[in-house]
């Protein structure tokens, strides 16, 4: 992997420094039991994670850096309270601003297993790349980011679904890694967060990601990374260096910086030893971990205490105005030079440099000699140290330079001016429909199974059931009660398979969507209306072949305006059917718990159709007059017996037009009355189903979604 001229076009050049500043960030969640005090996962972390620099978060598993992160690209889920502030060049920002700028890789991304990686990339590109820019030039910027990440020779392999059970054979763990990170860099975020990039990564490949995110900030880019055991090519990828442990800082500056500020404590890097790996075993233990959190928080409260704002170090040579623009007008890539490790930095340090970096502490002096045990040896400084803190000139103190950015803060007035708040540059949305309905229609083609598995189901029941009823003779006696059950019976094929299989499709699909309209790639709208626009043909296709098949070898009268009344009804039974199975699986967030709840729902308002209970029980009369399939069903009795001629096989001198009506119907609607009632029903349930989803999947309806919550559980309850 090298440069990355290609994958960031210069001709967006950034005029913007994007420090990203936390205040006082504490997170707290409830106890499970009620009595205990809720756990405290951040304890009002402050810090600052500088401009066009990359700034790594360490700490032993558990100790709040995804949590951190999180807070940084408020992305707080679950329960839980978060307090204190984030700031964006001085400027609070929400959720919604971070989108515009900013991009958040999380650990394991949720992808579809039907796209390849190269189709994954561009769809993500054609969904956030402003529509203004070529065809050309987006394929132009995913080949870069595939050749960025060195995924040419897996481009066209299928992400599959490696570790999710579904058994699509795709990509491997690292390269689904390399797929996220590569969504991430579509658009050219400002700020780039990512949680553990190089895990599960072989060292080469980890190596390159750090120094495609290192080239990323010489573009002025802001990138924050957690990160567990970095080697020593990848800590020369670090510009910052933030400790945390047991959601508490120990140590935030510049990376360079760290061996020396740690010897000054008295405890210094062993030969041999990679810096962080020492860090870390500082922080686990208790005696140390003690001392360092001390010396931090006086040189944190030494710092607050001055009434200015302690400076950052000089952001290289690209100086930063208040307003957070940098002052040149040449791009950003020009002024942020490469930084080669300043001598004596750790930066580019071996293990043989590293214990012989120069100390600027006399202090460290003392202990130069004492490697055996750095812990141990380190003691007795760190307790002289601790002497001289409470004379109130701690020895550390003077040299640890806790960050505190310059720009004052400011409210929503300038918002737009430092580059919070920016204008969406997304495509609009009926593009976006289009993409995701391309996305669509290969997830059917690609998903043989399910497609050829409903297509050979509605074939064979349609064979089976016009075998059943096999060209319906014209005597009153059968006829009668067999046409009007195998009216029933088609519409039993209808009941429960569109259902199901919208309910287990979302649920499978629920992960992915769900982090894609969050993270902002596209609106909720859009994927639902896609979404419409390739499952109500292809259910509509699925529905007329099966009505054929059973429609002719019944022997229904052979009326065409009368067969394509029946067609449509069932169509309409099928599309209501699958929003019913799509709302469950929207509300019951478990696949199974959706299937059961679902089924009872339709078995229900099935049975009370009109045709297995007669007279139908007072107490469920309103069921029968609610249920889509009793007015489907009175469509169809109507549309079939108005104008059958039956004659009685024992006395055909009897023969008489008989207009026959088994079952009273469920309304006194006309048939195309009641077909416009059923299209209602159709398109209203749709309108629902958005309501649901939309309430589910948008913060801003967060309110709503508790009672949502709370039926789901009711459901769960009382059925399963
Ligand atoms: N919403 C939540 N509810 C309950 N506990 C939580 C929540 N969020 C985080 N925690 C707990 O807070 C602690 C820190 O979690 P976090 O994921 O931030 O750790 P981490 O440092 O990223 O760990 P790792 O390196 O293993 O990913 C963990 O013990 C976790 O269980």
């Amino acid at each position: 992997m090298g440069e990355t001229e290609d994958l960031m076009s210069p001709k967006l050049p950034l005029q913007t420094k994007f420090d990203v500043e936390f205040r006082n960030l504490r997170f707290t969640v409830p106890s499970k039991k009620s009595d205990r005090p809720p756990t405290v996962i951040l304890k009002s972390v402050s810090g600052a994670c500088r401009g066009c620099r990359l700034t790594a978060i360490m700490g032993a598993s558990g100790a709040g850096k995804t949590t951190l992160l999180n807070a940084l690209a408020c992305k707080m889920a679950g329960k839980g309270s978060m307090s204190g502030r984030v700031l964006l060049n001085g400027v609070p920002y929400t959720d919604r601003d971070f989108r515009r700028w900013g991009v958040y890789v999380m650990q394991a991304e949720p992808l579809l297993n039907t796209a390849t990686v190269k189709e994954t990339i561009m769809t993500s590109a054609l969904l956030q790349l402003p529509l203004y820019m070529s065809k050309r030039e987006k394929h132009q910027r995913v080949t870069a980011i595939i050749d960025q990440l060195g995924l040419q020779h897996c481009q066209d392999t299928l992400m599959g679904d490696e570790g999710t059970g579904a058994g699509v054979r795709g990509v491997s763990g690292g390269e689904r890694k390399r797929v996220t990170v590569g969504i991430g860099l579509v658009t050219q975020p400002k700020v780039l967060m990512l949680d553990e990039p190089t895990s599960g990564l072989d060292s080469e490949t980890a190596v390159a990601i750090m120094q495609l995110m290192q080239d990323l900030t010489r573009q002025g880019r802001t990138v924050v990374t957690t990160i567990h055991q970095p080697n020593t090519p990848i800590t020369e990828c670090f510009d910052d260096l933030l400790l945390l442990s047991h959601g508490t800082i120990m140590y935030m500056g510049e990376w360079s910086e760290s061996v020396q500020y740690f010897s000054g404590l008295g405890y210094r890097c062993p030969n041999y030893t990679n810096p962080t790996d020492y860090f870390m075993m500082l922080m686990k233990n208790e005696e140390s971990s003690g001392k360092l959190l001390r010396a931090w928080r006086h040189a944190d409260a030494a710092a607050a205490s001055k009434q200015a704002p302690l400076q950052v170090q000089p952001f290289s040579k690209a100086e930063v105005a208040l307003d957070g623009h940098v002052k040149s007008e040449e791009p950003l890539k020009a002024e942020v030079p490469h930084r080669e490790p300043e001598p004596g930095s750790a930066r580019a340090l071996g293990p043989d440099e590293c214990a012989g970096a120069p100390l600027q502490d006399g202090h460290a002096k003392d202990i130069e000699t004492g490697c055996a045990d750095p812990v141990s040896s380190a003691s007795s400084a760190v307790d002289q140290g601790a002497e001289s803190e409470q004379r109130g000139s701690g020895r550390w103190g003077s040299k640890i330079r806790p960050f505190r950015l310059e720009h004052a803060e400011s409210t929503t007035a300038d918002r737009r001016k430092r580059g919070v708040r920016q204008k969406s540059q997304q495509p609009p949305w009926w593009y976006q429909v289009w993409v995701l309905a391309i996305r669509n229609c290969r997830m059917y083609i690609r998903n043989p199974e399910l497609l050829g598995a409903k297509l050979v189901t509605y074939i064979c029941m349609g064979a089976f059931m016009g075998s059943m009823y096999l060209r319906q003779p014209l005597d009153t006696a059968t006829a009668a009660y067999n046409r009007s059950a195998a009216l029933w019976v088609a519409m039993f094929a209808f009941m429960l398979m569109p259902s199901e299989t919208a309910c287990s499709v979302w649920c499978q699909e629920r992960a992915v969507i769900t982090k894609e309209v969050k993270s902002g790639q596209y609106r909720l709208i859009s994927f639902y209306l896609a979404r419409q626009l390739v499952s109500v043909p292809f259910e509509s296709a699925i529905a007329l072949l099966f009505t054929v098949i059973v429609y002719f070898m019944i022997g229904f009268q052979t009326v065409a305006a009368k067969y394509f009344i029946f067609a449509a009804t069932l169509l309409l039974v099928n599309l209501i059917s699958e929003m019913v199975g799509f709302i469950m699986g929207v509300i019951l967030k478990e696949v199974a718990v959706g299937l059961i709840v679902n089924s009872v729902i339709i078995y229900f308002s099935f049975a009370f159709s009109g045709f297995i209970v007669q007279p139908i029980p007072k107490y469920w009369v309103w069921l029968h007059k609610m249920s889509y399939f009793s007015i489907a069903y009175t469509i169809l009795v109507k549309n079939e017996f108005t104008g059958l001629s039956l004659h009685s096989p024992i006395d055909p001198q009897c023969s008489a037009e008989l207009n026959f009506i088994p079952p009273p119907p469920a309304n006194s609607f006309s048939i195309a009355q009641n077909l416009g009632l059923l299209a209602l029903i159709a398109v209203g349930i749709r309108v629902i189903a958005f309501a649901v989803l939309y309430v589910c999947l948008t913060p801003l309806a967060g309110w709503l979604r508790r009672p949502l919550a709370k039926l789901g559980r009711a459901l769960h309850f009382c059925f399963c």
